[in-house]
């Protein structure tokens, strides 16, 4: 078993890169099925286990795929005939690989898809997408386990209103859209950067998406789609992480070319609280202040505060002098990190949606287990300014969404390393384990 032990108490200072984001480059990697014609050439992807776990859900499909980590570049080639399902032993890894039931339909007339399942922070149903599929002429069925859409005379194109701004929901019928007869109007759409970066590459590929980033999406269907080159965009999670951490520990660091627009809301946020942030082009650079105001915040989809910045924010709203509190509205289970963080001395009590904390925090080093890829941020993020050392476990969670963590901590002065406590030995590299993980 693999843990990070970190000794609180350093101020984080100096410059750190971000890499290719994770919620961008799965749905992409997913879209490439798409092209019946060349390759795709895919850059700046993060050597992330759940991009390794989607590149063999895609294999398992028969599209061909080559990863060049050392560039951090994969390429795929989904010319020849392509499988139209994708089994429980690859989904049930990872609930991001429903976004190739879209793609799978679209260039196939059918996709079959093991449910993905609940998560430890929600239920996550996909009734959005396949409403999506359906309202696109497909059929729908589910058995055994499994996910079924046919559509034998190919998607017609038509107006879909999302109940919510989901996502997957979003990416799943835009990609199903690309390859429809006729014009598909999607409203209520969900506006993360990732879907922009993901309509941009389809729009690449041949496709005819427009309106991206807005509520409103409209695809014009093609007869077919080809390769490409893309380069994902900077992962804005953890860019705010690393804006925490370097907050929280009264640090000032230099998020290198973080895309200030994408953070909008935390930006805002930490400087109510006192914290300095400076957008330049060459990043956004954070000065974590004395002392912290408390504030109160509520997750909402993009624009609104991300929910994948909850936790990391619980740990600076911990850290202010007062009471915050913390709404979270998108998913109904994302406060288990709260329950560890007690072990450090955290005072707070939850209310339904809401956690009202109860700062300032005198975090006490304790041995910890993340429960989801956030929360083992936020642990090792509140193990930084700990009283003595902090043990985070189950770091397959962290490994899903964030590359060196560790690393990119130590080269900003942290004191902390992870290691293999079977062995005794000192993990260098992630890289090496998530791969282990993942065959
Ligand atoms: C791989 C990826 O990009 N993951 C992100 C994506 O997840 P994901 O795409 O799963 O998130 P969604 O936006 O779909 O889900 C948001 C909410 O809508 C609900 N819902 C969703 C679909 C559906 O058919 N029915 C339904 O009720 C979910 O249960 C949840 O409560 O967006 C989330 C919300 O920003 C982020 O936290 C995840 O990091
Ligand atoms: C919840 C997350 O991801 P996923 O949807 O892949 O579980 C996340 O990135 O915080």
């Amino acid at each position: 078993m693999e843990k990070i032990i970190v000794h609180g108490g350093n101020p984080l200072k100096g410059r750190v890169h971000i890499d290719g984001a994770k919620n961008a480059v799965l749905p992409i990697q997913a879209a490439t099925i798409l092209a019946s014609e060349g390759h795709t050439s895919i850059s700046n992807v993060p050597l992330l286990s759940d991009v390794y776990t989607m590149n063999n859900v895609l294999r398992f499909l028969n599209v061909k795929v080559d990863f060049d980590e050392l560039h951090n570049e994969i390429t795929f080639d989904a010319s020849s005939e392509i499988s139209s399902e994708a089994p429980f032993e690859y989904v049930s890894k990872m609930r991001a690989s429903i976004v190739v039931m879209g793609p799978l339909l679209a260039r196939l007339g059918r996709a079959k898809v093991a449910l993905p399942g609940g998560c430890a922070i929600g239920s996550r149903p996909i009734d959005l997408h396949l409403k999506g599929f359906e309202a696109l002429g497909a059929t729908i069925e589910q058995h055994d386990g499994y996910v079924e859409a046919t559509a034998p005379n190919g998607l017609v194109g038509t107006d879909i209103y999302l109940d919510f701004p989901s996502v997957g929901a979003t990416q799943n019928i835009m990609m199903a859209a690309t390859l429809a007869t006729g014009k598909t109007i999607i409203q209520n759409a969900a506006r993360e950067p990732e879907i922009v970066d993901l309509a941009n590459v389809l729009n690449k590929m041949g496709a005819k998406v427009v309106g991206a980033g807005t509520e409103q999406i409209r695809i014009q269907g093609v007869s077919e789609l080809h390769g490409t080159d893309h380069s994902v965009v900077q992962d804005r999670i953890e860019a705010g992480t690393f804006m925490i951490a370097a907050a929280v520990t009264k640090g000032d660091v230099l998020i290198e070319d973080a895309i200030a627009e994408h953070n909008k809301p935390l930006i805002l946020k930490m400087r109510e609280m006192g914290v300095s942030v400076t957008e330049s082009d060459a990043g956004i650079r954070v000065i974590g202040p004395d002392h912290l105001k408390p504030v109160d915040v509520k997750t909402l989809p993009h624009p609104g505060f991300p929910t994948d910045m909850q936790p990391q924010m619980t740990i600076l709203q911990l850290a202010a002098d007062g009471n915050s509190s913390m709404t979270e509205t998108v998913f109904e289970n994302r406060f288990m990190h709260m329950e560890e963080l007690r072990r450090m001395n955290a005072k707070y009590t939850i209310s339904g949606r809401t956690v009202i904390m109860n700062g300032p925090t005198d975090f006490n080093g304790a041995e910890v287990a993340a429960t989801d890829l956030r929360a083992a941020a936020a642990l090792v993020i509140a193990g930084l300014v700990a009283k003595g050392y902090t043990q985070v476990s189950n770091l397959q969670y962290l490994d899903r969404g964030y590359y060196d963590f560790h690393k990119k901590l130590a080269s900003l002065g942290a004191e902390i390393k992870r290691v293999n406590v079977e062995d005794d030995s000192i993990i260098v590299n992630q890289s090496s384990s998530v791969k282990h993980l993942n065959k």
